[in-house]
């Protein structure tokens, strides 16, 4: 079943068409790989349909109803989630407090809260919750270190609890893989798949093959801001017109 509808989207800059007419499905539960040479349009493609830019044209729809022209923080209220290549963690606070923070914005507890003492009650669930979420992603004995110390690959974990942290549906990962080494990637891949088991549905962006080949159910191509193809690893990695504007220079 569909989650995720992207229809006929541009988003034009001055005269730049960085997304032109594309249109692609991503279906609940599976792991959907945006991939393409640099410049194709895959971060505006993020972008847009995080609410972070409006369509010059086309539509999103998420479980059926439309979300483009929402602002970003009725999209995430939806259950759509992104994360950032560059890093939006708190540097200076803990690795729970980060995750708290997530888990805060989640459970806003309205302005009678704190009389009737629901908010406390709602700041011990969040903090259970977090807990639960560093162990899920094998940061629990890390929790407390300051965030700036963390390790690179356990920085992008963080960046993921963050996220799972607003409870999505669907999370876009914008290239988690980024400056990896083979032991990190390896283990962000575990933990990729791990959250798909929760029942999320993940778009992710990336540029190493391995993890998108690895990971990915069904697979888009842009190219200049267009679709170019769309398939299974086994079809993309195939295709010559994949190979010969992507593929054969990664
Ligand atoms: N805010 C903006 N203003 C003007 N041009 C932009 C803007 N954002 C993106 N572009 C242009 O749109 C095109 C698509 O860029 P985009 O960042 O979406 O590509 P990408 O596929 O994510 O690339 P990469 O793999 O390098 O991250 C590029 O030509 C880029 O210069």
């Amino acid at each position: 079943m569909s989650l995720l509808e992207v229809r006929e989207l541009s988003r034009h800059f001055g005269g730049l068409a960085a997304v032109n007419n594309l249109s692609f499905i991503v279906d609940e539960g599976e792991i959907h790989g945006l991939i393409g040479p640099n410049g194709a349009g895959k971060t505006t493609t993020f972008n847009v349909i995080s609410g972070f830019y409006k369509p010059t044209a086309g539509e999103i729809l998420f479980g059926g109803r439309r979300i483009s022209g929402l602002r970003p923080s009725r999209i995430a209220a939806r259950g759509v989630v992104r994360t950032f290549q560059a890093t939006t963690l708190f540097q200076e606070l803990s690795v729970f407090e980060n995750v708290l923070i997530g888990c805060h914005m989640q459970s806003q507890v309205g302005p009678f809260g704190a009389l009737l003492g629901t908010s406390r009650r709602a700041e011990r669930a969040s903090e259970v919750r977090a807990a639960e979420i560093l162990e899920f992603m094998g940061l629990g004995d890390r929790r407390d270190d300051e965030t700036v110390n963390l390790p690179h690959g356990h920085q992008r974990a963080l960046g993921i609890a963050v996220a799972i942290a607003a409870e999505p549906k669907l999370i876009l990962l914008d290239e988690p893989f980024t400056g990896m080494n083979p032991e990190e990637t390896r283990q962000m891949m575990v933990l990729v798949e791990r959250v798909r088991s929760q029942g999320v549905t993940i778009l992710l962006v990336e540029h190493d093959m391995q993890a998108v080949m690895g990971l990915c159910d069904r697979i888009t191509v842009l190219s200049f801001g267009e679709l170019l193809a769309q398939g299974t690893p086994i079809e993309i990695r195939s295709d010559p017109a994949v190979i010969e504007a992507y593929l054969g220079t990664v």
